[in-house]
């Protein structure tokens, strides 16, 4: 069964307004991140991702991507400071990448676009569940991480290595022990905006916090990724899940801030 919603022709970014209207809202994401017209916050506090290993759960083909998901019942995983008030739990995180490593990020950065773009899904625990928070608009906070290529990261190899046993939609298999922060860069600096999710429903309840430093990936790497397979349906021939961003959406008069100068 289809979500409906996809990255082609006929399903692709420019037809999601059909089933999801908020599609031209007023704090859609991506954006193309200026980085001259980011103003530097001082009032930004350092970002403080704190993660249990322990908490990883499992690693899901969902069609469009996969994800590693979080057991999310404590506050043991959790994300505070930078622009978040409040505690933000680790839900799930996962990549988007392209077919060939000249795109694939959905931000892009003075135009730049990157091969690949790691997202850490939080949840605000003003609210008492995922599914009540993230319709509200400050229901969510998502850390966006650049993906270079350069040398192998081994921080990506365990969860490369699970990709195999999760080759088509639907199939996911047990991931633990698995430390999400290892996947961040040195520098927490970033850039913070008021956004959405970046896929249906498109959800303007994200507050965006994408990192300036990225990390790396070889080649070989983004093979793996690569190979991950989405049936389009039932016995039709399996297509390379590729493509899986959305392009940079207007920014109708927000703001980004700077968590440095
Ligand atoms: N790229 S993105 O993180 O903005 N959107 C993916 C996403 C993250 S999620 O787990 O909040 C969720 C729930 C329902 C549908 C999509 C999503
Ligand atoms: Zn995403």
């Amino acid at each position: 069964m289809s979500h409906g919603w996809g990255y082609g022709p006929a399903d692709g970014p420019d037809k999601w307004a059909e089933n999801f209207p908020v599609a031209n809202g007023p704090r859609q994401s991506p954006i193309n991140i200026v980085t001259k017209e980011a103003q530097y916050d001082p009032s930004l506090k350092p970002l403080k991702p704190r993660y249990d290993p322990s908490n990883a759960k499992g690693i899901l083909n969902n069609g469009h991507s996969f994800q590693v998901d979080f057991v999310d019942d404590t506050d043991s995983s959790v994300l505070t400071g930078g622009p978040l008030s409040g505690t933000y739990r680790l839900r799930q995180f996962h990549f988007h990448w392209g077919a060939s490593d000249d795109r694939g990020s959905e931000h892009y950065v003075n135009g730049i676009k990157f091969p690949c773009e790691l997202h850490l899904v939080h949840w605000n625990t003003k609210y008492p569940s995922f599914g009540e928070a993230a319709d509200k608009p400050d229901g969510l906070a998502v850390i966006g991480v650049f993906l270079k290529i350069g040398a192998a990261n081994p921080r990506l190899q365990k969860v490369l290595d699970a990709l195999d046993s999760i080759k088509t939609k639907g199939k996911q298999t047990t991931f633990s022990n698995f430390d999400a922060k290892t996947l961040l860069p040195a520098s927490l600096d970033h850039w913070t905006y008021e956004g959405s999710l970046t896929t249906p429903p498109l959800l303007e309840s994200v507050t965006w916090i994408v990192l300036k430093e990225p990390i790396s990936v070889s080649p070989a790497q983004m093979q793996r990724l690569k190979g991950l397979l989405l049936f389009t349906g039932d016995g039709e021939t399996p297509c390379c899940m590729v493509d899986n961003f959305r392009p940079p959406q207007l920014l109708k008069g927000r703001h980004v801030r700077a968590s440095f100068k």
